[in-house]
C-alpha cells in the first residue's frame, strides 16, 4: 500500500474527533467516512491507525511529549507501533511535510521513555489500580496486551438454516478464510474483514456477527423447546436470536429492553432469522408492570447486563478512556437492580444467567455475591459443568463456578457469566 500525506491527514482528523470523546469511536469513524469519500484501502488505514492511537494513547503521549497534536500522535503510532520506517512516513509526507519529517527524525533520536505499569498496559491509572487489586502485575500486562490487539471476526451459524460444517464449507468455497471457533459449537472465526453486507449467507440470516464469548452465553442458559424464556437486556437482539434458534422457534421468548431504538433494530434481524417465537417488549425498567405480570412464570432468564464494556477493548478501545470510577459505580448499582428485578421472573427450579463483557470483579462476582447474600432461595451452579455437558471445555481455574473468558487465555473478548438456579 502506498501511504500518502492525505491518508495521514485524514487519520489525524479522525483522531482529533475521537479524542474529544463526544461520541463512541466507531460513530466518529462512520461519520467521517460518510462525509469524506475515501477508497477502501485508505479507509482500512485510517481506521486501523486511529484505533492504534486509541489503544496505545498513553505510550504515544509519553513518546510525543507535552501537548501532543493528533498529527504527532498519528506519526508516532506509525513508527512506534505499526512499525513503518521513518523513511516510509517521511516519503508520504512529501516536500510540504518537511517540518513533520524533521520532527520524526527528532522523535527517533529521543531515548525510550521510562514507563509505569499503567503506561505499559496503556490503561488509565484508576483502571490499572483496580486490576492490580486482584491480579499480579505480570497478569495485568498480559491481559492488557491482549486487549490492545485488534479482535478477530466471529460469526454464528443460525442452525435453523444450516449446520455449522455446511456453512463453513460454503464460506471457504466463497474464498473467505475461516475456521471453526475453538469453543462455540456454532461459531466460525473469519480472517480479515470480508464485506458481509453483500454476502448472501449473511443477508438471508444464516450468519450473524457475534463474538465467541457471547455465543457461549446461549449454551449456559440452554433454553429448551416450548419453554418460557426472557432475554432481559435484549438490546438489538444478538443473544435473542441465538436463544430463539436453540428453542427451535417454539415456546415464548420475550426480548425486554428499555431502549426503543435498540429493540427496533432487533425486529428486522428476527425477520431475517426466520424465528417466530420472539416477542420484543419495551419496558420502562426492571419494575415495569409488564415485568411484574410474568413473575414466577419464566423457565430461564438471561441478564446480559449493561456494563463498562472493558472486556471489549479490542473492538472498543475508547471505552478505557470514557469510563471512570464514577461511571462504573453507577453501573454496578444498575446491575444489582436489574438482577434483583429479573430474578423475580423465575419459576422455582428456573435458571438465570447473569453476564457482562467486563473484566472488573465489582461488575461480575461482586454483583452475584451480594445478590446471593440477600436471596437465599437462589444457588450458584457451575457454568463450566453446564458447558462441559455440551462438549464445550473451557480452560478455567480449579473450582471456579463462573465462566470467565479473557482474550489472552481464550482468544475471545473479556466475558463473565454466572449461572443461578431458583431452589424448588
Ligand atoms: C450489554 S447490552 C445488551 C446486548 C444484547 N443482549 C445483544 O446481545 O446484542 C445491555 C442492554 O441493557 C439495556 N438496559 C439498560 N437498563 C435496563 C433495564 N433496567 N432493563 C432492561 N434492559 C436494560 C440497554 O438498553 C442495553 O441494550
Amino acid at each position: 500500500m502506498r501511504l500518502t500525506d492525505t491518508m495521514i491527514g485524514h487519520a489525524a482528523q479522525v483522531v482529533r474527533e475521537m479524542l474529544k470523546f463526544a461520541q463512541p469511536a466507531d460513530a466518529v469513524l462512520s461519520n467521517f467516512f460518510r462525509a469524506n469519500r475515501v477508497d477502501s484501502r485508505s479507509r482500512a488505514f485510517i481506521a486501523e491507525t486511529a484505533y492504534t492511537v486509541l489503544r496505545r494513547r498513553r505510550l504515544l503521549e509519553k513518546v510525543v511529549g507535552e501537548r501532543p497534536t493528533p498529527l504527532h500522535l498519528v506519526l508516532a503510532a506509525l513508527v512506534k507501533v505499526t512499525g513503518l520506517s521513518q523513511r516510509q512516513v517521511g516519503e508520504a509526507l512529501g516536500n510540504d511535510g518537511g517540518r513533520e519529517a524533521s520532527w520524526l527524525g527528532e522523535l527517533k533520536a529521543r531515548a525510550e521513555p521510562e514507563l509505569t505499569l499503567a503506561e505499559q498496559a496503556d490503561l488509565p491509572d484508576w483502571l490499572a489500580d483496580r486490576l492490580l487489586q486482584h491480579m499480579a502485575p505480570a497478569a495485568v500486562l498480559e491481559l492488557s496486551r491482549a486487549l490492545n490487539q485488534p479482535a478477530p471476526l466471529d460469526l454464528r451459524v443460525n442452525v435453523m438454516k444450516l449446520g455449522r460444517d455446511e456453512a463453513l464449507a460454503r464460506v471457504l468455497a466463497d474464498g473467505i478464510n475461516a475456521q471453526p471457533c475453538r469453543y462455540a459449537p456454532q461459531g466460525i472465526r473469519v480472517e480479515g474483514r470480508p464485506a458481509l453486507s453483500k454476502y448472501p449467507l449473511y443477508l438471508d440470516g444464516t450468519l450473524e456477527v457475534q463474538d465467541e464469548g457471547s455465543q457461549l452465553l446461549g449454551h449456559l442458559l440452554a433454553p429448551k423447546r416450548g419453554e418460557m424464556v426472557v432475554d432481559f437486556c435484549a438490546g438489538a437482539g444478538g443473544k435473542t436470536l441465538a436463544l430463539g434458534a436453540m428453542m427451535r422457534s417454539t415456546g415464548r421468548l420475550y426480548a425486554f429492553d428499555v431502549a426503543e431504538k435498540r429493540l427496533a433494530r432487533l425486529k428486522p434481524r428476527v425477520a431475517r432469522s426466520g424465528l417466530s417465537n420472539v416477542h420484543p417488549v419495551l419496558i420502562a425498567g426492571e419494575n415495569d408492570t409488564k415485568v411484574k405480570r410474568l413473575a414466577g412464570k419464566i423457565d430461564r432468564v438471561l441478564v446480559d447486563a449493561p456494563c463498562s464494556g472493558l472486556g471489549t477493548l479490542r473492538r472498543n478501545p475508547d471505552l478505557k478512556w470514557r469510563q471512570t470510577p464514577e461511571s462504573v459505580a453507577e453501573l454496578t448499582r444498575k446491575q444489582a437492580d436489574i438482577l434483583g428485578g429479573a430474578s423475580r421472573l423465575l419459576k422455582p427450579g428456573g435458571r438465570l444467567v447473569y453476564a457482562t463483557c467486563s473484566i472488573l470483579p465489582e461488575e461480575n462476582e461482586g454483583i452475584i455475591d451480594a445478590f446471593l447474600a440477600t436471596h437465599p432461595d437462589f444457588v450458584r451452579i457451575s457454568a463450566n459443568e453446564i458447558l462441559a455437558k455440551q462438549g464445550i471445555v473451557i480452560d478455567c481455574a480449579a473450582g471456579e463456578l463462573d465462566m470467565k473468558l479473557a482474550p489472552n487465555r481464550h482468544g475471545t473478548d473479556g466475558f463473565y457469566a454466572a449461572v443461578l438456579e431458583r431452589r424448588k
